[in-house]
């Protein structure tokens, strides 16, 4: 049986990206945390991006809050949290990520302590985790990421040398195959930012 071909990256992915800042919600410095995540994607993906943004403060109700509409309400397929990570009392992202949960995706907190593990000896101070959302009608995979602007990309891109091939993979390359798995569109992505990985028996044919 011979699989349709289609024509690649026109499914598109709606995605939720929540920048959690103490001072960056009440403007005391500006959020770079939403920029660097949209950048990043635009860069990364070939799919058209609808992205719905929130920039809140450090509590566990508004963080949890506005993961669930995020997913429940506005249909996204991966919500990308940035910030309130660490160790610190008023960080509380990945409890008000696993407040939501349905399901935890350890591989992704692992990898991404990894991977930061890299850049600074700090990466073990965060708890970040990754988890499924589901709903009756809809899922959603949610990521939380470091506050630092440039975690940002360390962590969904990975390390590579210094001609261009991978040193540590980026979680990035799993997000793809997750997010089918779980209902969401057939992602791809640019090869020169991220590799995306899939078993041979999930790829799509590509339109000649
Ligand atoms: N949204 C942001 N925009 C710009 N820089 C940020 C942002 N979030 C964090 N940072 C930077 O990364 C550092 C570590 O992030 P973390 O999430 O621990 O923030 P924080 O120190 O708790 O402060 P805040 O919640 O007020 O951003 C911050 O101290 C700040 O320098
Ligand atoms: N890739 C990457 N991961 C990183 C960092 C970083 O600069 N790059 N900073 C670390 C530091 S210093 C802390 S305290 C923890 C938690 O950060 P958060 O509270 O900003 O989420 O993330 C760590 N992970």
């Amino acid at each position: 049986m011979s699989l349709t071909p289609v024509k690649i990256s026109q499914e598109v992915l709606r995605v939720g990206l929540v920048s959690v800042s103490d001072r960056a919600s009440a403007g005391v410095y500006a959020d770079q945390g939403i920029p660097a995540l949209q950048d990043w994607l635009t860069k990364a993906l070939l799919n058209p991006v609808v992205a719905v943004t929130r920039l809140i403060q450090d509590d566990k109700d508004t963080i949890s809050s506005a993961l669930k509409e995020l997913v429940d309400i506005e249909k996204c397929h991966l919500v990308l949290t940035t910030g309130g990570t660490g160790p610190s009392r008023r960080d509380v992202t990945p409890e008000a990520t696993q407040a939501v949960a349905t399901r935890e995706m350890p591989g992704f907190g692992e990898q991404m302590r990894q991977i930061s593990l890299q850049f600074v000896p700090t990466a073990i101070l965060s708890r970040q985790v990754a988890v499924l959302r589901e709903i009756d009608d809809h899922a959603a995979l949610i990521i939380n990421l470091p506050g630092q602007p440039k975690a940002i990309s360390e962590t969904l891109e990975g390390l590579k040398k210094e001609d261009g091939s991978s040193l540590v993979s980026g979680i990035f390359a799993a997000v793809p195959y997750c997010v089918e798995l779980i209902g969401g569109p057939y992602l791809e992505t640019h090869e020169a930012i991220v590799k995306s990985f899939r078993p041979k028996t999930a790829r799509r044919p590509i339109e000649a």
